[in-house]
C-alpha cells in the first residue's frame, strides 16, 4: 500500500494517487520524501529499456526523454506530476528514491538508466564538463590526488549548492550511490534553507546580493569565471542560494570575512540532516533551497565509494527570475 503525502502547493494538477511506486515521508525529515519502485516496475522498465545501452543515451539525447516516458507509463502517468510538484514544493523539494532489486555495482548501467528516466520527467540534465557527459561517475578512495574536496575521504565536504561556477541553470541535483566497499561514514548531508536559523540575518546583509566571483579548479574544465550573488529571490520572491565555499573568490577583506561567517553559520546549523544513501538509491533535490555536502569516511585501505550525479534545469517549472541560460 502506498502512503500518500499531501503537498501544499501544486505546480501541475496531480489528482491521481501513486501507481507503480510508493511514497512516504523519510525517517530523517518530513521534507524529504522516500519514493520506492517495487520489483515489478523496475523489471518492466529495464526490459523495455534493454534495447538501448547507456552509450545510446549518451549519443542521442532524445532517448533520455523516451526512457522517461516509458517509466511514467508504467506508473500510469502518476510519477511525472508527483516529481514536478515535489521538487517545486518549497516545504519539501527533496526525494530519496530506491528500486527493489537494484542494489549491486554490477547493475551500474541499469542505475544510470533509471536515474536518467526519473530526471527527464521534470528536467534535462546538463552537460557535466568534468566527465564530458550528461552525468558524471566518480570514485572516492582512501587516498586522493585531486584538486577539490570532491574526492577527499577523511574530512567533511561542506554544505554547498552545485553549478555555482557554470553558465547553465542548475535547478536540481541527483546523487546516486553506485558502489561502496569497506565504507563507513560518508553520509550525505542536507540543509533546507528555511531550516537554517540565520537565513534572515545573512539574506538581509548588504553583501548578500553583491556580484561575487566564482572560479573552479582545473579538474572541472570550466575556464571562465562567473559573477553572481550568493542570495537571490525566486519567481515568487522567496530567498534562494547559490554558494560553494571552495570556489567563491572574495575580492577583499570585507567579502572574505562575510563569507567565512556564512560558512561557519551553515556548518554549525543543528538542522543539518545526515542521510545514508544505499547502493542503487539516489537523492534528488531542488538546488536552489537545499544545500548538500558529505560526511567524512572512516579510513580503510580498501575504501571505494562511487557516486553518479546529474544536474540540470527544470523543463516544467521556472524558479529563477533571470535564467542564466
Ligand atoms: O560525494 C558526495 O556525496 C557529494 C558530491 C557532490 O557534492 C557533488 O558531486 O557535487
Ligand atoms: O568538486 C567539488 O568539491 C564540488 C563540486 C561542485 C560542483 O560541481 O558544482
Ligand atoms: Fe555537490
Amino acid at each position: 500500500m502506498s502512503t500518500y503525502v499531501a503537498l501544499k502547493h501544486l505546480a501541475v494538477p496531480a489528482p491521481q494517487a501513486p501507481s507503480g511506486f510508493s511514497l512516504a515521508p523519510s525517517r530523517q525529515s518530513p521534507r524529504l520524501l522516500q519514493l520506492d519502485f517495487p520489483r515489478e516496475t523496475l523489471q518492466a522498465f529495464l526490459a523495455a529499456a534493454s534495447e538501448w545501452p547507456v552509450q545510446a543515451l549518451e549519443y542521442k539525447s532524445f532517448l533520455r526523454f523516451r526512457l522517461a516516458r516509458i517509466l511514467d507509463e508504467l506508473c500510469a502517468g502518476s510519477l511525472q506530476p508527483l516529481l514536478i510538484n515535489t521538487l517545486m514544493d518549497r516545504a519539501s523539494g527533496a526525494l530519496l528514491i530506491s528500486a527493489e532489486g537494484l542494489d549491486r555495482v554490477e547493475q551500474a548501467d541499469d542505475m544510470v538508466k533509471l536515474a536518467t528516466a526519473v530526471a527527464h520527467l521534470f528536467g534535462r540534465s546538463n552537460f557535466d564538463a568534468m566527465s564530458g557527459q550528461y552525468y558524471a561517475r566518480f570514485v572516492v578512495q582512501n587516498v586522493d590526488q585531486s584538486d577539490s574536496y570532491l574526492r577527499q575521504p577523511h574530512r567533511v565536504m561542506e554544505l554547498h549548492t552545485d553549478g555555482t561556477f557554470v553558465e547553465q541553470d542548475t535547478d536540481y541535483v541527483l546523487m546516486m550511490k553506485i558502489d561502496e566497499q569497506h565504507m563507513q561514514g560518508g553520509n550525505s548531508l542536507l540543509l533546507h534553507l528555511d531550516d537554517w536559523e540565520e537565513l534572515e540575518r545573512f539574506n538581509a546583509h548588504p553583501l548578500a546580493r553583491r556580484q561575487l566571483r566564482w572560479s573552479a579548479p582545473p579538474s572541472k574544465r570550466v575556464d571562465r569565471d562567473l559573477y553572481h550573488p550568493v542570495f537571490d529571490n525566486d519567481v515568487e520572491g522567496r530567498p534562494i542560494i547559490s554558494y560553494i565555499d571552495q570556489f567563491v573568490q572574495p575580492r577583499d577583506f570585507e567579502e572574505g570575512n562575510w563569507l567565512a561567517d556564512l560558512s561557519q553559520s551553515l556548518e554549525g546549523s543543528p538542522h543539518k540532516l545526515s542521510i545514508p544513501v544505499p547502493v542503487g538509491s539516489f537523492l534528488l533535490i531542488n538546488n536552489h533551497f537545499w544545500l548538500h555536502g558529505r560526511d567524512r569516511f572512516t579510513a580503510h585501505p580498501g575504501l571505494r565509494r562511487e557516486l553518479m550525479r546529474q544536474r540540470g534545469y527544470f523543463t516544467h517549472a521556472k524558479v529563477l527570475r533571470q535564467p542564466r541560460q
